[in-house]
C-alpha cells in the first residue's frame, strides 16, 4: 500500500475542485417596522426607526452602548487600538427582524452552504448589536467558535448614513471588501445590508470616517450536528442547488479508479482542506461541519467507498524530520495552558495512534541504533496541497471576537484510502452483484407477497 502517484496524473482531479467565495452579501428590502429599535437607557427606554433616525438619535444610541471587547489569548479584553466600537447585549434591546422569515435564509443556504448541505437545518442566534461611530474599527480577527456546530456569522447592517466601515474578508490568500454604505444611497430607505461568511474567514471592519454604522450580528449553527445520521434531519422540501464541480470531481475520480495503472497496489490520496474547522479534542464529528468544496470532496470520496477520514497533520523534527497524521488531541493541552508545541507532539506520539507519511532519516538514525522499530512510512499523494501544518497555539486562537477556552480552529486534511486495482474491481463487481441479488430478492418477495418486518413498501 505504499505507492504514490505523480501530481501530473492527479491534476484533472485538482482542477475539478472549484470554489465559491467564502461569503455572501447583498441588500434586502424589509417592512418598515423591521427598522424599529427599542433599547434600554440608564433611566428608562428609548425608541428609534433606522430609516428616519437623526444624527442626534444615533448619537444617543451610541452613548447607550458599552465599549466592545474581544478575545485575545483566552481573555476578553478592552483594547481600543484593536477594536473601537460600541456594543449592546441582546437583553438590552429589541428589534422585530426574524432572519429565518426572510430570503436571507435562502441566500445563506444556496450561496454559502452549496449542494446537499444547502438543505441542512440551520439555527441563527442573535449575538450583539454594535455601533461603529466615527473613528471606530475592528482589526483582523476570526469569530470565536461558540460550539462545534457553529459554521459562520451573519452581519445585518442598518441603512444609516456613514462613510467607511467596509468589511474586509480574507481567505486562502484572497481578499474581498464589502462596502454597504455605498449601496444604501441608491436603494429605497427600507433596505438592509447583509454579509454572511464562514467562521474561519479572517475579517476586519475598516475605519468609519463619518456617521454611524449600526449592525446586528448572529452566530450560525448546523442544527443536526449531534444527530447520528447527518442526513436524517434534512428538510427534503428545500431544493438544493447543484454544485457545478461535484459531478466533474466524482466522474474524474471514478475514471482514475478504473485505470489499472492508477495506484495499482493501492495508496493514500490526500486533500489539504480549504477551510479550518473548530475542534475540541478529536476530529470524530468534524466531517459533519465540512463546508463548500471540502464537503464535495468528502461526499464524492465516501460514495466511491474510499473510506474518507480527517486528520491533523504535524511536522516533527526530533530525532529526525517526520510528517505525521493523527486524529485525537491528548488531554494534556486541556490541562496545561502554557504548554509548548514540542511537548504536545511528544505527548501525541505517546498516546497515538499516528500514521507517519514522510520521514527523512539517515540510515543510522538514533532509533535504529537503539534497536527500536520505526513505524513504516505510508506516503500520501496530495491532490490539493496541505497549506499549513496543524498549529496548536496559532494566531487563530489569539484574536477572536470573544475569549473562548474550549475550541480552536485547526488545519485539517482529508485522507482517502484507494484499494489496489484488483480490490477495486472486486468491490465494483460485488456492488453490482449485491444490487443484482437485491433486485432478484425483491422480485421474489413481491411474487410471494412477503412484507419485510413492517417496513414493506417504505421505499415506494
Ligand atoms: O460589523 C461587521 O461587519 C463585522 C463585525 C465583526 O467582525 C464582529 O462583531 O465580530
Ligand atoms: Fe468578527
Amino acid at each position: 500500500m505504499s505507492q504514490t502517484v505523480s501530481s501530473d496524473v492527479l491534476q484533472p482531479l485538482t482542477d475539478a475542485i472549484v470554489d465559491k467565495p467564502p461569503y455572501v452579501s447583498g441588500t434586502l428590502s424589509l417592512p418598515l417596522d423591521c427598522f424599529n429599535l427599542f433599547y434600554k437607557t440608564g433611566n428608562g427606554a428609548n425608541y428609534l426607526n433606522f430609516t428616519t433616525a437623526t444624527e442626534a438619535e444615533l448619537a444617543e444610541l451610541a452613548a447607550a452602548c458599552e465599549a466592545a471587547t474581544f478575545g485575545r489569548n483566552k481573555e476578553d479584553v478592552l483594547d481600543e487600538s484593536y477594536r473601537r466600537a460600541g456594543k449592546m447585549d441582546v437583553d438590552q434591546f429589541s428589534n422585530p427582524i426574524v432572519p429565518e422569515r426572510t430570503p436571507l435564509m435562502q441566500a445563506i443556504r444556496n450561496e454559502l452552504l452549496e449542494g446537499d448541505h444547502s438543505a441542512r437545518p440551520i439555527r441563527l442566534e442573535l449575538y450583539k448589536l454594535n455601533v461603529y461611530s466615527e473613528g471606530s474599527f475592528f482589526k483582523p480577527h476570526v469569530d470565536t467558535p461558540r460550539s462545534g456546530a457553529m459554521f459562520g456569522s451573519l452581519v445585518l447592517v442598518f441603512p444609516t448614513q456613514h462613510e467607511g466601515g467596509g468589511l474586509i474578508l480574507r481567505h486562502g490568500g484572497k481578499e474581498w471588501t464589502v462596502d454597504l454604505a455605498k449601496e444604501f444611497s441608491q436603494l429605497p430607505a427600507c433596505s438592509i445590508g447583509f454579509i454572511a461568511f464562514y467562521s474561519d474567514v479572517e475579517h476586519e471592519v475598516s475605519l468609519v470616517r463619518s456617521g454611524h454604522r449600526v449592525t446586528l450580528t448572529y452566530n450560525l449553527y448546523f442544527e443536526d450536528i449531534t444527530v447520528e445520521d447527518e442526513d436524517a434531519n434534512v428538510d427534503a422540501e428545500l431544493i438544493s442547488t447543484i454544485v457545478p464541480n461535484e459531478p466533474t470531481f466524482s466522474e474524474t475520480l471514478k475514471e482514475m479508479l478504473s485505470d489499472p495503472t492508477f495506484l495499482p497496489n493501492g495508496g493514500l490520496l490526500g486533500f489539504g482542506l480549504r477551510h479550518k474547522y473548530p475542534v475540541r479534542w478529536s476530529l470524530d464529528d468534524v466531517h459533519k461541519l465540512l463546508k463548500g468544496s471540502d464537503a464535495v470532496v468528502w461526499r464524492a470520496v465516501e460514495k466511491l467507498s474510499l473510506e474518507p477520514a480527517l486528520y491533523f497533520c504535524y511536522e516533527d523534527w526530533y530525532p529526525y524530520p517526520e510528517t505525521v497524521l493523527f486524529f485525537n488531541i491528548p488531554g494534556i493541552i486541556e490541562e496545561e495552558t502554557n504548554i509548548d508545541e514540542q511537548s504536545i507532539i511528544s505527548r501525541i506520539k505517546e498516546v497515538g495512534p499516528t500514521i507517519v507519511i514522510e520521514r527523512d532519516s539517515p540510515s543510522s538514525s538514533p532509533s535504529s541504533e537503539s534497536g527500536q522499530q520505526k513505524e513504516p512510512v505510508v506516503p500520501v499523494s496530495w491532490v490539493t496541497p496541505l497549506t499549513q501544518f496543524t498549529a496548536f497555539r496559532g494566531t487563530y486562537i489569539e484574536y477572536g471576537n470573544q475569549a473562548e477556552h474550549q475550541i480552536f480552529y485547526a488545519e485539517v486534511c482529508l485522507i482517502a484510502r484507494v484499494p489496489s486495482f484488483e480490490e477495486r474491481q472486486r468491490i465494483r463487481k460485488d456492488g453490482e452483484l449485491t444490487k443484482g441479488e437485491e433486485e432478484e430478492e425483491e422480485a421474489q418477495e413481491e411474487e410471494e407477497g412477503v412484507e419485510d418486518g413492517g417496513h414493506g413498501g417504505e421505499d415506494e
